[in-house]
């Protein structure tokens, strides 16, 4: 498990800035959730967390080592990245990506080890995969292409884990199981969501993002408002319990717009 702390962080595109002094952290072993609209910068925060994009100013550490001062191959044995759209592989069965995972671990020409077969059987086995293993990864399903992403993902044994909307095609159980997964590993999750409701059920912390700034940080609890969500996305919510649970629960009433211009930043 590892901590990853980001501050100061911003990232302009031909003068737009897309990423304006972002501060966040995750703690050992912690779900940290990603909120925010479409566009809010999300994803590009997560390929700056992920060092595959360079900040113009601010910095990213794992634990307490600046993401400069660490070579590919040594993050690769920490961080895994599960992104958003994955459609590089082709004629490669879901085995094969999967022992990707096992990459930065081997030399060039080294078999795999009885180890890594035996890290790729529980990878595997941990996503549900396991009679999917000798299908050619361009015949799954969106949702068996996440699962499988997220077994080469645990295949690494990461200390970090960064999941942009890994949800996203999932039917409700393993949208479920997924997130009850990150929540059991002892492993630091960042993981970009837009389901309200997984967020407040699952992350232990939220990251609320309009327009490339932090509005909003804190207990799914202090930040989820109705206050928050009308200013943030624009809709009206009712947020209450669910009364058998106790579990946070968010119902969207109706989209009001336009959105409020620069939400109350809230910070806990
Ligand atoms: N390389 C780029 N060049 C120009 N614009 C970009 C680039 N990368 C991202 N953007 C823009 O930056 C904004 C943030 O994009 P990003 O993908 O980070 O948002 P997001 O919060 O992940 O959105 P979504 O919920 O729709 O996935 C968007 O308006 C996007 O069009």
């Amino acid at each position: 498990m590892g901590r990853i702390n980001a501050t100061e962080l911003s990232w302009s595109v031909k003068g737009h800035r897309l990423l304006d002094n972002i501060e966040m952290a995750a703690q050992d072993g912690k779900v940290v959730g990603l909120l925010g609209p479409n566009g809010s910068g999300k994803s590009t925060l997560l390929r700056l967390l992920a060092g595959l994009r360079r900040p113009d100013t601010g910095a990213v550490e794992y634990d307490d080592t600046s993401l400069r001062d660490l070579s590919r191959r040594v993050l690769a044995r920490r961080l895994a990245v599960v992104e958003q759209d994955v459609t590089a592989h082709n004629h490669v069965s879901v085995r094969q990506v999967v022992e990707l995972g096992r990459t930065p671990f081997r030399g060039r020409f080294d078999a795999l080890t009885e180890r890594d077969q035996q890290i790729i059987d529980a990878a595997l086995d941990r996503v549900g995969m396991t009679d999917r293993q000798r299908q050619s990864w361009h015949t799954l399903s969106g949702g068996e292409k996440q699962r499988a992403q997220l077994a080469r993902a645990l295949a690494q044994e990461p200390r970090e884990i960064l999941l942009d909307e890994p949800t996203n095609h999932l039917d409700i159980r393993y949208q479920l199981e997924l997130l009850d997964l990150l929540g059991s590993l002892e492993v630091t999750c960042v993981v970009a969501l837009h389901d309200l409701n997984l967020a407040a059920r699952y992350c232990h912390h939220v990251v609320v993002l309009d327009r490339g700034q932090v509005v909003a940080a804190g207990t799914p609890e202090t930040v989820l408002t109705t206050g928050l969500i009308k200013s943030v996305y624009g809709v009206e919510v009712l947020v209450d319990r669910e009364p058998t649970t106790g579990i946070l629960r968010i119902t969207y009433l109706a989209a009001t717009a336009p959105r409020t211009a620069d939400a109350t930043a809230v910070t806990g």
